[in-house]
């Protein structure tokens, strides 16, 4: 299969969909990858590296466009990307479509098969494509939390452990799935005051079990978070409904029960953020204020930190990169239920309930696509 790799365009986006060893791995398995000079430069991996590993080079996208069968990318296709994909081409990487109505409409206008990997599943109810970056960005986003909450960030000038002393800050994280967790591990280690609040109570159980007495842990309800709110300094919004736009759990007016200065943190922003004054930033300008409470709402946080987070997306994504190259989607998606859960858009369709559902569009069964020839 011809398999080609874009550089990344985004705002401050250093990640790239395939490493050298990737490549190698495809190359092994006579397949013909394309990659865009530079497209790893940022995290030094250099083209020499790439060509080394089999790959052909070109400093021309259009190259990939035009030619590639399957595509690896990392964050969503931007406009003119979108507008250079075609039918009988396949898109494999993050899409986050059901808040991007522009994106949807893009998508199913090219004729593309588009695969997101934050709706691939596994065994176990998780999301294997998501949850490497969950981790990133969970981690990430108390050190972002920490930094916003100094003064000259619009902070309530608090530092997260406190001093002998000092109590140390209060942090409320919202959604105990991957992000969550980690954002709760990140502050606990600084020493910060953490709640964690979830709808499942087997995650909450969970999460009691593995951290005892310094995470305590709530049920998410309006009230309990209204009461949490008063005397917290750092919120994470961690919270995830599979393809789904996330549930804004604090409205503007439950800004004002926080403290003057308090931070919030909104990770869930690439499904459409979960507080209602929640927009998208970008790491060039990460953060706005409203009604004195500091908002970070940067959607691939991930990028920041790219080389920790190439290696450990590659390492999620080459089995299911593999199994598309080596079989052809249609057939992988048939061998891999799983794999086959990450069918956003085919043929002008959208195959995701989720998305479909968003953007109040019809939606054409995962079943009918893949029994059709
Ligand atoms: N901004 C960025 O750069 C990045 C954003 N993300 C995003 O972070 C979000 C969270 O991802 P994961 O932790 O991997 O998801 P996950 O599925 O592991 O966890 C989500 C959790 O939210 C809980 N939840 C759902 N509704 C809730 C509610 N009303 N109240 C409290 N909890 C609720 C679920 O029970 C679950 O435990 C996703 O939108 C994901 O796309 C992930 C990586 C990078
Ligand atoms: C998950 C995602 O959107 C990111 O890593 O940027
Ligand atoms: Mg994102």
């Amino acid at each position: 299969m011809f398999i080609g790799v874009p550089r990344e365009i985004k705002n401050h986006e250093y990640r790239v969909g395939l490493t050298p060893g990737g490549v190698k791995e495809l190359v092994l398995d006579g397949h013909q990858v394309l990659v865009e000079c530079g497209a790893g430069a940022a995290i030094g991996l250099t083209d020499a590296d790439y060509a080394a590993a089999g790959a052909q080079m070109t400093a021309n996208p259009q190259d990939i466009y035009a030619n590639a069968e399957l595509i690896i990318k990392v964050k969503e296709p931007l406009p003119h990307e979108c507008a250079q994909l075609k039918a009988g081409q396949v898109i494999f990487t993050y899409l986050h479509l059901a808040p991007d109505l522009a994106q949807t409409q893009a998508l199913i206008a090219s004729g593309c098969t588009a695969i997101a990997y934050e709706t691939v599943t596994d065994q176990k109810g998780g999301l294997p494509l998501l949850a490497p970056m969950s981790e990133v960005a969970g981690r990430m986003a108390i050190q972002a939390g920490a930094h916003c909450l100094e003064k000259a960030q619009g902070g309530r000038g608090i530092l997260l452990g406190g001093v002998p002393g000092v109590l140390p800050a209060r942090v409320l994280v919202l959604g105990g799935g991957v992000v969550g967790v980690n954002a709760a591990r990140m502050a606990m280690g600084f020493g910060a005051q953490v709640t964690l609040v979830d709808t499942s109570l087997t995650r909450l159980k969970e999460l009691d079990m593995l951290y005892g007495p310094s995470l305590k842990t709530l049920y998410s309800t309006v009230d309990n978070i209204e009461r949490e709110l008063v005397h917290t300094d750092l919120v994470i919004g961690a919270v995830l409904i599979v393809g789904a736009a996330a549930p804004k759990l604090i409205t503007r007016a439950q800004l004002a029960l926080l403290p003057k200065g308090a931070v919030l943190v909104d990770v869930a922003i690439d499904q459409g953020g979960c507080f209602e004054t929640s927009r998208l930033t970008t790491h060039q300008e990460p953060t706005y204020e409203v009604d004195g409470i500091v908002h970070y709402c940067v959607a691939n946080m991930p990028g920041a930190v790219a080389s920790t987070a190439t290696f450990a997306l590659i390492n999620a994504t080459l089995p299911f990169i593999k199994a598309l190259a080596n079989l052809g989607w249609k057939a992988a998606m048939r061998e891999n239920a799983h794999l086959a859960q990450g069918l956003s858009v085919h043929l002008g369709q959208v195959i995701c309930p989720a998305v479909a559902e968003s953007h109040g569009l019809a939606h054409t069964p995962l079943a009918s696509v893949l029994a059709s020839d």
